[in-house]
């Protein structure tokens, strides 16, 4: 098993990576449950894949289990859903010190851990990722959020997981386009600041989406071990390091709200299409060669991620998308730093970004 440690001050946390760990997760998550009793938040699809498996193992591990099941998808992330979240942990009568269980994607995640921040002033979760994307980006690090009209994870809080337990074995019954989507978060990390890895994801992209072990588990645990160390630096975001995760959102969330966060666009294929934005914006401005720029698209492209602004066939223009980004939370004194590339494995934070600039770039690549 591989564990990575999440060296957050005051809330420290263990990644455990392990191929059947859902299996037997009862015994990993024994020691963090107080009572004979744990509540499980998951939606309809990973009940109906996981929910036996997992139950069956809490049960072996003399836990009995209480289960909301939502319904899946990005539209569950919402102050609807958060509530019904609120209600079931009070009616279950959870303890501050308790943890109760997110199983499934970044939607439960994110939804389920919000929830945890504010019952009771705070109570434990423990992540249970079931996507690629869960796997190797929002279990980790403590950000929890629901989407408002006016914008993507506007409401939320930083609320750290007692645990995470990823078995790359559950992406079997995840479909290729959701499969693909988490595939762009990892493609960030070694856009970030490790070209080696963005090499390593041009060999071994493919392998990992046809549900190769080895190249799995490697994604996962590298990518696992990027965020740790990057959360662990900046956990709240306000050293100019966390940031960098935010590669590809600020175009990507723009793109998420323009089509109602729906099945439209995966947050996933929003930040593929965002980090080729980036890119081509980067070199627009002459920080990045067009080469280099052209090599992400072509490897986002390759794999079967939108790659292409204009093929989403939005009805909108650039300044629409523009104004999508002035509820950005990274949006300092009216102006919105944005993340740009200097190469691959060289994304900096720029400050002196004009959305003007911006929203004209948008139109062109509407246009092309
Ligand atoms: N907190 C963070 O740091 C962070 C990081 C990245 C993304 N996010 C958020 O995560 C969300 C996207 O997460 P996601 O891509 O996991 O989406 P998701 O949770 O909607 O899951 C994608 C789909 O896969 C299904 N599914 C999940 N596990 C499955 C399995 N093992 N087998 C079969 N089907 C399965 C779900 O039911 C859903 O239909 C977005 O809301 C995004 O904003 C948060
Ligand atoms: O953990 C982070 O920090 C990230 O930015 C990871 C992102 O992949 C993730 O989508 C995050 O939810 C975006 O955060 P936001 O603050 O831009 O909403
Ligand atoms: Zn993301």
């Amino acid at each position: 098993m591989a564990v990575i440690p999440v060296a957050i001050a005051g809330a420290p946390y263990e990644v455990r990576i392990e191929a059947g760990l859902l299996r037997r997760l009862g015994s990993e998550v024994r020691p963090f449950i107080r009572k004979g009793s744990v509540p499980v938040v998951t939606d309809a699809n990973v009940a109906a894949q996981w929910r036996e498996v997992v139950e069956a193992s809490l049960t072996a591990a003399g836990l009995a289990s209480a289960w909301l099941v939502l319904p899946a998808g990005e539209a569950t992330k919402s102050w609807e859903h958060l509530a019904r979240v609120v209600d079931f942990l009070l009616e279950q009568e959870i303890e501050r010190k308790d943890n109760v269980i997110a199983l499934g994607g970044g939607v439960i995640g994110d939804l389920t851990g919000f929830a945890a921040s504010m019952v009771k002033r705070g109570c434990g979760f423990i992540q249970i990722p079931t996507t690629l994307l869960a796997q190797v980006d929002s279990s980790v690090g403590g950000k929890t959020a629901i989407n408002t009209a006016l914008g993507k994870n506007l409401v939320g809080a930083f609320h750290q997981p007692s645990l995470v337990l990823a078995d790359p074995d559950a992406l079997d019954t995840l479909s290729l386009r959701d499969t693909r989507a988490g595939y762009a978060e990892v493609v960030k990390y070694g856009l970030i600041d490790d070209a080696g890895f963005f090499e390593w994801c041009e060999q071994y992209g493919p392998a990992l989406l046809k549900g190769d072990p080895q190249a799995r588990e490697t994604a996962i645990a590298k990518s696992v071990a990027a965020k740790a160390r990057i959360v662990a630096a900046d956990e709240k975001e306000t050293a100019g390091v966390r940031a960098l995760l935010n590669l590809g959102h600020t175009f990507g969330h723009a793109l998420e709200a323009e089509t109602g966060f729906s099945d439209r666009l995966l947050h996933g294929e929003g930040v593929a299409l965002g980090m080729v934005l980036a890119a081509r914006f980067s070199a627009r401005l002459g920080l990045m060669t067009g080469q280099d720029a052209q090599r992400v698209a072509a490897h986002i492209g390759a794999i079967g991620l939108p790659a292409s602004l204009a093929a989403l066939g939005l009805d909108c223009d650039g300044r629409r998308l523009a104004d999508h980004m002035l509820h950005d939370k990274k949006m300092d004194a009216g102006t919105l730093p944005f993340l740009l590339m200097r190469g691959i494995g060289q994304t900096f934070l720029a400050k002196d970004v004009d959305l003007s600039e911006v929203a004209a770039f948008l139109d062109e690549e509407l246009a092309a």
